[in-house]
């Protein structure tokens, strides 16, 4: 009679073989023994039944427990391996689909991209007080979601008056932003790292991250470029100032608006003079090339406090379009070496300014309070002054207020070009300042009137003007003299009658 075998026997099983339960028992122990015969299980030939001996087969045959714990071991790899393959898609779909871009704080469009960001962050709604997160998916691009994790940045704006003011600007701060930028969601997350730390600058290493999708990868170039334009855009028509900040170069400061040459009042002909000779010597690289001189150039400007040594550097910086590398060579940790890195690294189109070169060398010999000594030798200065050779023309001003301190070997020609001496006030420096306080400005700028001041003919303001000249004139004539700054101080707080009284007073030394 034909009888089905079991659904679980396993093959060739006996005709009066055992019952199911046993069958189903061999032959798990079979699968066992044959996956790893280092248990010690003996491996069944077909149709025999296992052997006596087989423990472990046994035991996972007949242990609830072990039957479970296998299955849950099942359940376990299964969930691992799932794991790992979400995982792995993730980082194939982030590699296919997305795209990552990462701006060392080294570079220099990292304070660009920065500045990019706290410009394009959305400005509250001052009737919601906040921004909606539906006005801001609506709203046009690039537009940056409000950031609650925001850093700040100080910088120092300088007035025309010489006072400075702080300007706060608030930056992504460390952590993660989002923006939209031509339609593209981006991710940036600002990363700083404790450990690492810039070691000419000193300070903490950082990583900018923008993360896009693929498809918005030529998104990132114009990014930059428009942050770079937006930095450039902002120092159009301005002076930046640059000083040191350990090895390297950091504008110091918002770029100040270009002063006009005309705001400076000097002695007959020494404007003019000076800015002729820049202008001639910039651009003729090729002939001090073709004789193996090196384009460089030195111009150091003597003379009393106040009579506008820095104010007519930065004129001149910005007839050129060029930006002034501050340096105070009585400054605290500058060594010979730093200072020769620092002028050999120098921004493109920038003077180098010496400020006070007297005093870096009088203060070298004796120490401060503090116990500071500047570390800068005089040979130093001198071999870092001749070592600024480079294919980029190089202008270098030093400013003194006492010429005679300083030592033949760092004004020879080679070093300094041309020698000019910014006096106090000559009469008809005086007046030319007085003429513009008190007529109409150059520009066609009306001044603003003092309120109750009366307002004056333009003969009148001639006629005080050539008053003006008179009295400086001949209190200088008894050697009583003026500084230009000083004048300026009674000019910005004065009436033109009150002014001319002011002066009187000065130069009787009242
Ligand atoms: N010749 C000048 N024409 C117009 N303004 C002047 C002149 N000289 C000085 N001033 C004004 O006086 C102030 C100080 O000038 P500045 O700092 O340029 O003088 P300085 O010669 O460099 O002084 P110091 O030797 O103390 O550094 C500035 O606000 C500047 O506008």
């Amino acid at each position: 009679m034909f009888r089905p075998r079991p659904a679980t026997a396993g093959p060739q099983q006996p005709e009066a073989g055992p019952s199911t339960q046993q069958v189903v028992s061999k032959d798990a122990a079979l699968h066992n023994d044959q996956a790893d015969p280092a248990l010690g299980a003996v491996v069944a030939p077909p149709g025999a039944s296992a052997p006596e001996g087989s423990f472990v087969s046994r035991m996972m045959a007949d242990n609830p427990y072990f039957s479970a714990g296998a299955g849950l071991m099942g359940i376990g790899v299964v969930l691992a391996s799932l794991r790992r393959s979400i995982r792995l898609g993730a980082t194939f779909a982030q590699r296919r689909l997305l795209v990552t871009l990462e701006i060392p704080s080294k570079d220099r469009s990292y304070p660009w991209f920065l500045d990019w960001m706290a410009v394009n962050a959305p400005q509250p709604n001052p009737a919601e007080g906040r921004t909606s997160l539906r006005s801001l998916l609506k709203g046009k691009s690039p537009m940056a979601l409000p950031s609650h994790e925001l850093a700040v940045e100080t910088n120092f704006k300088q007035h025309e008056n010489g006072s400075t003011e702080a300007v706060f600007n608030l930056v992504p701060g460390p952590g993660t932003h989002y923006f939209r930028y031509a339609g593209a969601w981006f991710q940036v997350k600002r990363e700083r790292d404790a450990k690492l730390m810039d070691l000419h600058s000193g300070t903490p290493w950082e990583t900018l991250t923008l993360t896009t999708l693929a498809s918005s990868r030529h998104l990132l170039a114009s990014l930059l470029s428009e942050a770079r334009n937006l930095a450039e855009n902002h120092i159009e028509g301005k002076t930046l100032v640059y000083t040191a900040w350990g090895m390297e170069w950091r504008p110091f400061g918002k770029p100040r608006r270009r002063r006009q040459m005309g705001s400076v009042v000097l002695a007959d002909g020494v404007s003019e003079r000076v800015e002729a000779d820049i202008k001639g010597f910039l651009g003729r690289g090729k002939w001090y090339a073709e004789r193996g001189i090196p384009y460089r150039r030195g111009y150091l400007l003597h003379g009393p406090p106040g009579s506008g040594k820095t104010s007519f550097i930065q004129a001149l910086a910005g007839s050129v379009s060029y930006n002034i590398c501050l340096l105070n060579l009585a400054e605290r940790g500058l060594t010979d070496d730093k200072l020769n890195h620092l002028l050999g690294l120098v921004p493109e189109r920038s003077f180098i300014l010496l400020e006070d070169v007297d005093s870096a060398f009088s203060r070298r010999v004796q120490t401060t309070e503090d116990g500071f000594k500047s570390s800068v030798t005089f040979s130093g200065l001198l071999n870092a002054l001749d070592g600024v050779a480079s294919s980029e023309e190089r202008i270098i001003f030093m400013t003194t207020n006492h010429l005679d301190r300083l030592d033949p070997a760092l004004i020879r020609p080679g070093r300094v070009d041309v020698h000019e001496l910014l006096d106090d006030a000559h009469g008809e420096q005086a007046q030319r300042l007085f003429t513009k306080f008190y007529g109409s400005s150059e520009s066609g700028e009306e001044r603003v009137w003092r309120e109750g001041e009366e307002v004056l003919e333009r003969e009148e303001i001639e006629r005080l003007g050539s008053q003006v000249k008179e009295i400086v004139d001949e209190a200088r004539s008894r050697g009583q003299t003026i500084s230009m700054a000083t004048l300026q101080g009674l000019f910005i707080r004065s009436s033109a009658r009150d002014g001319v009284s002011g002066i009187t007073r000065l130069c009787q030394g009242n």
